[in-house]
């Protein structure tokens, strides 16, 4: 059947009215998805306090919106004007987050490089525009330049990082590098397809829809993968807290018991020994009494430093209280453990360290206590160790003694320890 001439085009009006309005359609709902976006930052920026980060990726997704809204209301300005503030902001916008993930991870900040990239992408547009007129180039700058910093991005996120916040960085990373490709590409075709054929209008159109639904999927997943990023940080800051001790780092009493219970029962499973050592810092009210205490607790920090020299990474260090750590070494029995016990006794007593510009002498006692005898229970082997720390305490110090009495005997002598205990803390 035919169609006649003026019905046809009646029809491709209609067709170009209608593509006209989806275009600008999409281009304001990608405003107003990035507007929503930055006030979900700002809103967690306000709330973070000291959150290094969020305010760049706020501040920088609130240029990159003003620049998509210049980008969309050409009426505004001049056409050329406002499409070269329009790069310069979102290349501002996009730097200003590179800035903000480099924050976040803790490295240096190049303050000024935001502000280059601007201002390189607004001369290369106004170049393209006055002096040599060429659609191609202008293209060309926005995307290369606008990729390029969404690269940046990725290159500092996908990275090896803790779990949890790993999977954070990679999301947030993949998307920045999914962008950066998408925003090369989209400047390569943008370009060979203005080489090929000026009036391929709606192949043209389509590109800009894709490309516009593409900043938008990757808008809300960069806010998205933002938001993330600062809760599992926030998460292992809280799980650090809980779990360690704030002076030494070292895991605190009730994380030490679980963790300790943990290895424990699987050393059991899989019939392999494990050996507990208490250490305790000899007379070390005499240091805080000399020294003071900020020397003391820096002797306390030398003092772990000291012992993590000679742990292997699945071995538990806590402190139990005061001056008194507990060491556990899965795999190891009583003899090796000894030997362990040894090598850091005689590490610490070895020479006096120079410690807040003091120098002090400091040696510990340490009492041993293995699987052996006392089973896969944490309490048990805690009291054996004691009670060898305590005889190691009463024999001179500065020395290593095994646990090797029965479990009944052991009651006595805790007894026995805590009388002397109160004793010496009424003699001082
Ligand atoms: N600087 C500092 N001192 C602490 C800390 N925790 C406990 N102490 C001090 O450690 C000292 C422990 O004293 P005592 O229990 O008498 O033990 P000691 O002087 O080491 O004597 P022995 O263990 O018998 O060799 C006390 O003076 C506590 O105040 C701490 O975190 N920092």
């Amino acid at each position: 059947m035919s169609v006649t001439p003026a019905v046809e085009t009646d029809k491709d009006e209609f067709r170009t009215m209608h593509t006209e309005l989806n275009t600008f359609s999409l281009a304001l709902a990608l405003v107003l998805v990035t507007l929503g976006m930055t006030l979900v930052l700002i809103m967690a920026a306000w709330h973070s306090g000291s959150e290094k980060g969020l305010r760049h990726w706020a501040l920088g997704n609130l240029a990159l919106t003003m620049g998509l809204v210049l980008n969309i209301s050409q009426g505004l300005l001049h056409h050329s004007i406002s499409q070269i503030l329009a790069a310069g902001l979102m290349a501002l916008g996009l730097g200003v987050i590179w800035l903000g993930v480099r924050a976040f991870k803790g490295s240096s900040q190049p303050q000024a490089g935001p502000i280059f990239a601007a201002v390189l992408v607004m001369l290369l547009l106004a170049y393209f525009h006055y002096i040599q007129d060429s659609a191609i180039a202008r293209q060309a700058s926005i995307g290369i330049c606008l990729g390029v910093l969404a690269l940046l991005s990725a290159r500092e996120l996908l990275v090896p990082a803790r779990p949890p916040l790993r999977r954070a960085y990679w999301f947030t990373g993949g998307i920045m590098l999914l962008s950066g490709f998408g925003l090369l590409a989209r400047a390569a075709l943008g370009a060979e397809q203005t080489l090929i054929s000026a009036t391929e209008i709606n192949l043209e159109r389509s590109l800009q829809h894709a490309t516009l639904l593409g900043v938008m999927v990757a808008q809300i997943g960069m806010a998205g993968g933002f938001i993330l990023m600062t809760h599992y940080r926030t998460m292992l800051a809280l799980q650090q807290l809980s779990e360690h001790d704030p002076l030494t780092g070292t895991l605190n009493r009730r994380s030490m018991h679980d963790r300790a219970q943990a290895v424990l029962e699987g050393a059991m499973h899989e019939e392999l020994p494990a050996t507990l050592v208490m250490v305790d810092a000899d007379h070390f009210k005499r240091i805080n009494d000399e020294f003071g205490h900020q020397t003391g607790d820096a002797v306390l920090c030398h003092l772990v430093t000291r012992i993590r020299q000679h742990m292997r990474s699945n071995d538990l260090l806590g402190r139990f209280g005061g001056e008194e750590f507990v060491l556990l070494l899965p795999g190891l029995d009583a003899g090796d453990a000894q030997e362990v016990a040894e090598r850091i006794r005689t590490a610490i007593c070895s020479h006096a360290e120079p410690i807040s510009d003091q120098a002090v002498v400091l040696s510990v006692s340490l009492g041993v206590a293995s699987t052996d005898i006392y089973g896969h229970d944490y309490t048990a082997l805690v009291a054996a160790a004691d009670s060898a720390l305590y005889r190691a305490k009463a024999m001179g110090r500065n020395r290593v003694e095994v646990s090797t009495e029965p479990c009944d005997e052991l009651r006595d002598n805790m007894a026995l320890r805590l009388l002397s205990q109160f004793r010496h803390n009424l003699d001082v």
